[in-house]
């Protein structure tokens, strides 16, 4: 088999000496291009394994070739080269189509890394990963709505990138998932992917465990440790919730991720990494730099190419769907059917915590079901009103509809109900901010599960349907405290 090709564009000869004995070396042939003009005529006659390019050609800018290649050529990934401390550059390279970029000087190290990711992405590339070859076709992100459907298409893109992407979506929309999904796809499959939840760590441990710490470092550091970058490296990780970290983090991980470098507590010398940086947040990230809560350089670097993830109850098409896979999950492929009346009332349910709401919804109707099918009465929704503090009844927000809950006393938080039981499929007004509104409802439910269980937070996890981990997450993202 011939040995993959590589093109490289730049108009300095040293540099397209020093890239062409490396490729050489790494046993890749090589064609070069000093200027756009010959680099077209290179691509309309031979495809590549990889094209790299300089940012500043004589004939035109190495990102309009970014953008032919991107189009034309889609088999060619291609990389940039960009001047030191151009991080501009380097961020309108990645949104134009570039799956990666290096900075001048050149790298060797950081140079063989980003080819063999590259080489990886060819298919049939002995290189390629049998992981990725396998998630080419599953993803685990479900649903065959329209918006479900771009989605995937959106997130086959990415995985052809190293773009940093940022995941948009409400509680509970899949964001985690989109992301294992970016990563299961890309040609880093084989390499960690490692989630971050960036509100549960606490602020003064936050340093040691993105970088890591040596020994003696600090009290209780008894053997050196890596940090999530150095867990990642090669890899994806993902920054779960990432408007929740401090303004001095922030620094830091810029730092980390415009160098690609990190240096661990207690060292004095820093180390490189390789991670693709995934970041998620449900809230609205250009509003916390607006506010003065989320850096701007950090909110470019982490915002290059943006994945939007729709709210359940926009794709009701994908309720039956996703109920099914969920109760075969639940049953082990042997979980009663929904009736058509229980399907009816899931699709006009509003959804304000999404899929994950509707996994937990399904789970205590599996335990209420007594037939051979899910009726609507097993689902236990109904609209709920909630506490809306002096708010007339003409200015309050709506009653958004939530699931009755188990308990008497945790369905009391969000009471009065109005029986019976029903759902109003039209929207009734709408509040000012549904993500404050939400989350003020999420927080009564959440405190009267904690008071009804004296603040045992394992057992007002079981009530609620959650893990321990995703209620104390909860808990810390909404400011919830135990009273003293
Ligand atoms: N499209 C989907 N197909 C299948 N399962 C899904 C889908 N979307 C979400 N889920 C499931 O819903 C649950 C929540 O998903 P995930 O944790 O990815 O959401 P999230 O948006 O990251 O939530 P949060 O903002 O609360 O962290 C998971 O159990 C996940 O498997």
């Amino acid at each position: 088999m011939a040995a993959p090709r590589i093109l490289i564009i730049d108009d300095e000869a040293d540099l397209r000496e020093l890239l062409e004995i490396t490729f050489l070396k790494m046993g890749l042939d090589t064609d070069s291009a000093g200027t756009l003009a010959e680099a077209r005529e290179l691509l309309g006659r031979q495809s590549y394994a990889l094209a790299l390019t300089d940012m500043r050609l004589p004939d035109g800018q190495g990102i309009d070739l970014v953008r032919e290649i991107a189009a034309h050529y889609r088999g060619t990934p291609v990389a940039v080269i960009t001047a030191f401390g151009s991080t501009d550059n380097a961020v309108a390279a990645l949104k134009a189509g570039a799956f990666d970029y290096l900075s001048k000087p050149v790298a060797l190290d950081q140079l063989r890394t980003m080819v063999q990711s590259a080489l990886k992405l060819v298919p049939g590339s002995p290189l390629r990963s049998a992981k990725a070859d396998e998630a080419e076709t599953g993803f685990r992100l479900l649903g065959e709505s329209a918006a479900m459907r771009e989605v995937r298409a959106q997130i086959a893109r990415l995985a052809r990138s190293m773009a940093p992407v940022a995941i948009t979506g409400e509680s509970g929309t899949g964001k985690e998932l989109a992301a294992r999904d970016i990563h299961a796809q890309s040609a880093r499959a084989d390499k960690p992917f490692v989630a971050v939840n960036c509100g549960a760590i606490p602020e003064a441990l936050m340093e040691a465990e993105f970088f890591g710490y040596r020994k003696g470092a600090f009290t209780g550091a008894a053997e050196d440790r890596d940090g999530f970058f150095q867990a990642a490296n090669g890899g994806t990780l993902m920054l779960d919730e990432v408007a929740d970290l401090p303004l001095p983090m922030q620094v830091k991980l810029l730092r980390a991720i415009q160098e690609r470098r990190v240096r661990k507590v207690g060292s004095t010398v820093e180390e490189p990494v390789d991670v693709r940086i995934i970041s998620a947040t449900h809230q609205n990230l250009a509003s916390c730099v607006e506010a003065g809560k989320f850096r701007q350089d950090l909110y470019y670097r982490l915002n290059v190419i943006e994945l939007g993830l729709p709210p359940l109850r926009e794709r009701a098409d994908d309720i039956a769907l996703l109920s099914g896979a969920i109760l075969n999950r639940l049953s082990g492929g042997t979980a009663p059917a929904l009736s058509p009346a229980a399907r009816a009332t899931l699709e006009a349910y509003a959804f304000p915590g999404n899929v994950r709401e509707l996994e937990n919804i399904l789970e205590r109707a599996l335990a209420f079901a007594s037939g051979d099918a899910i009726g609507a009465e097993d689902l236990a929704l109904r609209p709920a009103a909630p506490r809306t503090q002096g708010a007339s009844p003409e200015t309050a927000p709506p009653a958004p509809l939530a699931p009755a809950a188990p308990t008497a006393s945790v369905s009391a938080a969000v009471s009065p109900a109005p029986e019976p039981p029903a759902i109003a499929p039209s929207a009734p007004t709408l509040p000012g901010s549904l993500i404050d509104h939400l989350d003020a409802v999420e927080r009564d439910i959440i405190r009267a599960a904690l008071d009804r269980t004296r603040y045992n937070r394992t057992q007002a996890a079981d009530l609620l349907g959650l893990t321990l981990r995703q209620l104390r997450y909860r808990m810390q993202r909404l400011d919830i405290h135990e009273p003293d």
